[in-house]
């Protein structure tokens, strides 16, 4: 049985990485990453300066849930840029993801730009769904503004690049972004990021659960996970076959892999439960995945990925 999966002419190994934001901040995170069983690693999002991000208390955890309004705290693009050179330098083999968040256009072409002008050679993942920059709304959500996104930035790249997603919840929406995005050579797409800006409260207490905005943050963990599905297949059915998905969100176990798989995902990043667990994650959710996998006949993840099955 094999969990690996390509993406991009690149093949990696386990078919599992970390979401971006979580545990990747800094070069212990990243280094964690690389020692782990993981079969790539995304940088925390990148702006082109650092930033120390919102005020804390910022993030919480629930049982199920978690809810963040961190505001893109972040070492800036020449730090992970850094990173990621000298990684590949030490391991030309294997490809991982470097994360840009721009808060304006100038700023995305700009970091697009000095990557596109660097020896990184992996992936970029352009994140177009951050939900907790104060004042600033998440441009997946805006669909001319991702058009003219995608319209500036292969002027000029031509290094891979996927973008990240927010969830959405009509499946005009889906209609309409898979119509954009299939106007472009992307290697990926994730789905989903963050549900943005719920509120969680604590009635003991009767005060909200994080500083910024109020309490409004991103939502993430095992609630997520039908939304997240939804979007993956969402986007599976719409997308043409060469953008590959990334799919996001609710993954605890083994068999929440394997239902993203199964809806069309080529690789799946875990965020809320790999803050909780750390970098073992990745050995259970292998195993797990891999107990599934034989139980069903399956030996690699290509014989199930999209093959959900409908009433007709
Ligand atoms: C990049 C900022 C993001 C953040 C953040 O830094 O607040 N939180 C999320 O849940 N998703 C994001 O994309």
């Amino acid at each position: 049985t094999t969990l690996a999966t390509t993406i991009g002419g690149k093949t990696f190994d386990n078919c599992m990485m970390n979401a971006a934001g979580v545990r990747c901040q800094n070069k212990k995170d990243l280094d964690a990453l690389v020692q782990s069983n993981a079969g790539a690693y995304v940088t925390k999002s990148a702006t082109p300066q650092e930033r120390a991000g919102n005020p804390s208390p910022r993030m919480h955890t629930l049982l199920k849930a978690s809810i963040n309004s961190m505001g893109l705290p972040n070492n800036g693009l020449d730090y992970y840029l850094d990173y990621v050179i000298r990684d590949q330098q030490k391991r030309p083999d294997s490809t991982n993801f470097l994360s840009v968040a721009g808060t304006s256009l100038e700023d995305n072409l700009a970091m697009l730009h000095q990557i596109q002008d660097s020896e990184y050679t992996g992936f970029v993942e352009l994140n177009l769904s951050c939900p907790n920059v104060p004042g600033k709304p998440q441009v997946g959500y805006d669909f001319d503004r991702v058009h003219a996104v995608l319209e500036h930035v292969f002027d000029f790249y031509t290094k891979p690049l996927g973008v990240k997603l927010p969830p959405y919840f009509d499946l005009v929406h889906f209609d309409q972004i898979a119509a954009i995005l299939n106007q472009y050579p992307l290697t990926f797409v994730n789905s989903i990021n963050s549900i943005g800006n719920a509120l969680v409260v604590d009635p003991r207490s009767e005060q909200v659960v994080i500083r910024p905005k109020g309490g409004f943050g991103g939502i993430g963990g095992a609630i997520v996970k039908p939304t997240a599905l939804a979007n993956v297949r969402g986007l599976a059915l719409r997308l043409k076959p060469e953008i590959k998905i990334i799919g996001t969100g609710g993954i605890i176990n083994g068999v929440d892999v394997f239902e993203h798989i199964l809806c069309g995902a080529s690789m799946v990043q875990i965020g809320t439960q790999f803050g909780y667990e750390g970098p073992a994650l990745f050995d259970r959710l292998a195993k797990e995945l891999t107990e599934i996998m034989a139980e069903k006949g399956y030996s690699s993840i290509e014989d199930f990925r999209g093959k959900l099955k409908t009433f007709d």
